[in-house]
């Protein structure tokens, strides 16, 4: 569609049921994520990331997240999970982030905590070397995980930002502010996973289908499966 805006991909993170891939299949997710690092509420094991990916493969992308996991796990990880992106969520390297999109074969997303634009600069090099982008908060020193903190981060940091650089917009998104953040920012995709909880690791159905609904409200277009292929590609 000529002149339209691009679409955008809706990311749903740490899901650990299979009743709440089903929630996040219906509402219109894009990618689903699930979450290998044991500290955090939503880890699931590989037995289970296998299950899960299995029940929704075909249905959205399969998204697996990391923290600075080694060759080893990160093997196992492709064989349970098969999954059709990396979300690298510690302080893997450009060229740790290349070696393991080579080595497995897998499009890797590279998850940076944004608080100021010196943060942001730092993204140029993984878009460069072909990576994709995800823009989170900046967890505090003594966060217990680099992510699922439920916590926005200033977004004027990115409001000069080169358009060419694309990005999925993380971090404290709910039904209340997404809308505010798509019209905002433009961002090629939204991620959340405390936003849409009732508790840490439980998701909720309702908040779910009203996070998804407010994208495709400010969006302003249904929600693009092809764009999601687009990102995965
Ligand atoms: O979700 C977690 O528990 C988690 C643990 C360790 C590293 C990353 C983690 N989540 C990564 C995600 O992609 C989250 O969706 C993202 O950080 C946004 O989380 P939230 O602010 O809770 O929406």
């Amino acid at each position: 569609m000529p002149g339209a805006a691009p679409a955008l991909c809706v990311k749903i993170c740490g899901l650990s049921t299979t009743e709440s891939l089903d929630w996040a299949v219906a509402a219109g997710a894009d990618l689903i994520g699930l979450v290998s690092f044991e500290k955090s509420p939503r880890h699931v094991d590989l037995d289970r990331m296998a299950m899960l990916a299995d029940h929704v493969r075909g249905r959205a992308g399969i998204v697996v997240l990391t923290v600075n996991a080694d060759d080893e796990r990160l093997a196992r990880i492709a064989e349970a999970a098969r999954p059709d992106l990396l979300q690298l969520h510690g302080k893997e390297t450009v060229e740790r982030a290349s070696e393991i999109s080579g080595r497995f074969g897998i499009p890797v997303m590279k998850a940076l905590g944004i608080a100021t634009r010196e943060d942001v600069a730092t993204a140029r090099p993984y878009a460069e070397a072909g990576h994709r982008l995800l823009f989170d908060a900046k967890p505090p020193k003594d966060a217990t995980r680099p992510g699922g903190l439920g916590a926005t981060f200033d977004w004027s940091v990115l409001e000069s930002l080169d358009p060419d650089l694309r990005f999925m917009l993380s971090g404290g998104l709910d039904p209340n502010n997404v809308g505010e953040a798509v019209n905002r920012l433009h961002p090629a995709g939204v991620d959340v996973s405390s936003g849409v909880e009732s508790a840490p690791g439980t998701k909720d159905k309702g908040l779910i289908e009203a996070f998804v609904h407010k994208v495709r409200e400010a969006a302003g277009r249904p929600l693009s499966a092809a764009h999601s292929r687009e990102l995965l590609a």
